[in-house]
């Protein structure tokens, strides 16, 4: 079985909390995906590779600087958002899902692990009001799509070394859907940072505003 070390060798240099809160993570999933599905039943003895850790690969395009805030649009159970939350205690975040449900399981998972900087609820994109330095998502509808629903919730003035704009975690083939997108975009490889089988295809999408 997979287990949070595997966060630890790719991640080093955590503190003892942010250690015990990944490894926290198994057991609340486990117990909340039982009574929410959040996580296909079977997938739930790969958390650590197919959702920590892809969650995290965000986290090797860039770093979240303390009091940036972000947006995790259509965050499920809290992919990507719970694991970066983790990761960027400082760094405050935004994790909406229009189901209910979902942000349940949500904000058990946060507040099981003692997270301070998650802000989970139940709100549709399109109608979320706030402005934040980077939106970040996974799974959750194409891009041309996920940029008009976002477009003027990011921030104009960028404070990190990447400008203001969408993180998506995407995996396949994406020719067409970028070029449906029309807009500037850079593609980073996760299987460059991840030496996992899961990570062959998969790719951070980044899409400055
Ligand atoms: C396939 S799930 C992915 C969940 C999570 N991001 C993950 O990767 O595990 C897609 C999620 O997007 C949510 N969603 C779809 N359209 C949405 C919208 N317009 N606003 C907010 N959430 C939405 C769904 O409710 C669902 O939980």
């Amino acid at each position: 079985m997979q287990t949070a070390d595997l966060i630890f060798s790719y991640f080093p240099g955590l503190t003892n909390t942010q250690k015990e809160q990944f490894v926290g993570l198994y057991s609340l999933y486990s117990e909340w995906n039982e009574k929410i599905n959040v996580i296909s039943r079977k997938d739930i003895e790969n958390l650590y590779v197919n959702h920590v850790l892809h969650s995290l690969g965000i986290a090797k395009v860039t770093t979240f600087k303390p009091g940036a805030s972000i947006l995790d649009v259509g965050t499920g159970g809290g992919f990507p958002g719970i694991p970066l939350a983790i990761l960027f205690p400082d760094t405050q975040f935004h994790l909406v899902d229009s189901i209910g449900k979902k942000i349940t399981v949500v904000k058990n998972v946060a507040e099981g692990i003692g997270l301070k900087n998650v802000k989970a609820e139940q709100i549709r994109a399109e109608q979320i009001k706030g402005e934040y330095d980077f939106i970040v998502s996974r799974a959750v509808t194409r891009l041309k799509e996920f940029y008009g629903w976002i477009n003027r919730k990011v921030k104009k003035d960028s404070s990190h070394t990447l400008f203001n704009g969408i993180l998506y975690l995407k995996g396949g083939d994406l020719d067409e859907e970028l070029a449906e997108l029309k807009r500037p975009h850079q593609i980073f490889a996760l299987s460059d940072y991840f030496k996992e089988e899961f990570f062959e295809t998969k790719k951070v999408v980044y899409v400055p505003m």
